[in-house]
């Protein structure tokens, strides 16, 4: 056996962590530092949560009834939000899975919209269910950039650039295919960096999600029950000056269970211009690399060309 040592993600109890929690004290500050730490290193980190707090074995329930219904039925969710649609699977990269997104969800309209859509009869355990778990959901992201915040020991001006950064935000509910018979096991999610701030998800039993760490390695998560994993996107790197990292991730299918998963992604205004704060810049160790940008214009960018090193290729001084 080599001496080398297998990295794994940070898990940091958050059971105690919620939007009331005394954000001036010690443990605050330890677990800012914690958060920051685990986002510069890894991009990621697991999250356990209080079960109390968080409905997911509901929202995994209702997901699965959802996805039962027929293709006639969640073909009509359709929207002008890239990969927001309903998408049945048969893309090249998402072979294995199932996905819909809901833009901005917590407006409630958008929550029973889209459930009546799907159930014209209604189902409102469905509707509660997802509000109820995009409001906790959204809490939790703004409790995480928070951190982040007072992880770098930056000024509360800053709280307002926080808004932008989770201006929109986008529930999505993926289900992912057992591979072929023949198959032990397949990618069922290609390779990418989420393009967005920041993303929260849950998932049943059947873990696939791998992370390729810094220094090149695919690691297999093993997110625990009552654990969710956050990862930092695309936009919370550029603003960070590179500092956080953005990982590739990817999802593997094994086995004979089909896997669910639901998340939130917080997403930027579109307009609005995200801009590295002075004090995440120096001379000597962090030298500006991104450029002033706006988000819409580098959304339209990555839908256009899909290129892999999208950030770079777009705003990298
Ligand atoms: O289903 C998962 O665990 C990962 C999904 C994901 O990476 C994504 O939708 O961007
Ligand atoms: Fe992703």
């Amino acid at each position: 056996m080599g001496s080398e040592s297998i990295e794994t993600i940070p898990c940091l109890d958050f059971s105690i962590y919620d939007s009331r929690f005394d954000q001036g004290s010690e443990e605050w500050k330890n677990m800012s530092k914690k958060v920051r730490e685990a986002c510069e290193n890894y991009g990621c980190f697991i999250l356990m949560y209080d079960k109390n707090n968080f409905p997911c074995e509901n929202m995994l329930m209702g997901m699965k009834d959802l996805f039962d219904l027929p293709e006639e039925i969640k073909r009509k969710h359709k929207s002008d939000v890239p990969f927001s649609s309903y998408n049945g699977g048969d893309s090249p990269t998402i072979p294995l899975c199932q996905t819909f997104g809901i833009h901005d969800a917590p407006i409630q309209d958008n929550s029973l919209a889209f459930t009546n859509l799907m159930w014209p009869q209604g189902n409102p355990t469905f509707c509660e269910t997802l509000k109820a778990m995009n409001t906790k959901m959204v809490e939790l992201h703004s409790l995480i950039l928070k951190m982040i915040l007072d992880g770098y020991g930056l000024p509360k001006q800053y709280n307002s650039t926080i808004e932008e950064l989770k201006y929109h935000s986008s529930f999505r509910f993926m289900k992912y295919k057992v591979p072929e018979i023949n198959k032990d096991c397949e990618i069922a999610l290609v390779p990418h960096t989420d393009k967005n701030t920041l993303t929260i998800l849950c998932q049943n039993e059947v873990q696939g999600l791998e992370i390729l760490t810094k220094a090149n390695k695919w690691i297999q998560l093993d997110i625990p029950q009552g654990g969710f994993i956050v990862i930092v996107g695309d936009a919370l790197k550029a603003w960070s000056n590179g500092r956080l990292h953005a990982p590739t991730h990817r999802v593997t299918m094994c086995g004979d269970k089909e896997r669910y998963s639901f998340g939130l992604f917080t997403i930027p205004k579109e307009k609005v211009k995200i801009e590295v704060p002075h004090e995440l810049v120096d001379d000597k160790m962090h030298p500006l690399r991104y450029r002033s940008f706006k988000y819409g214009d580098y959304l339209d960018y990555f839908v256009s060309t899909l290129k892999e090193n999208a950030l770079e290729a777009f705003i990298g001084v």
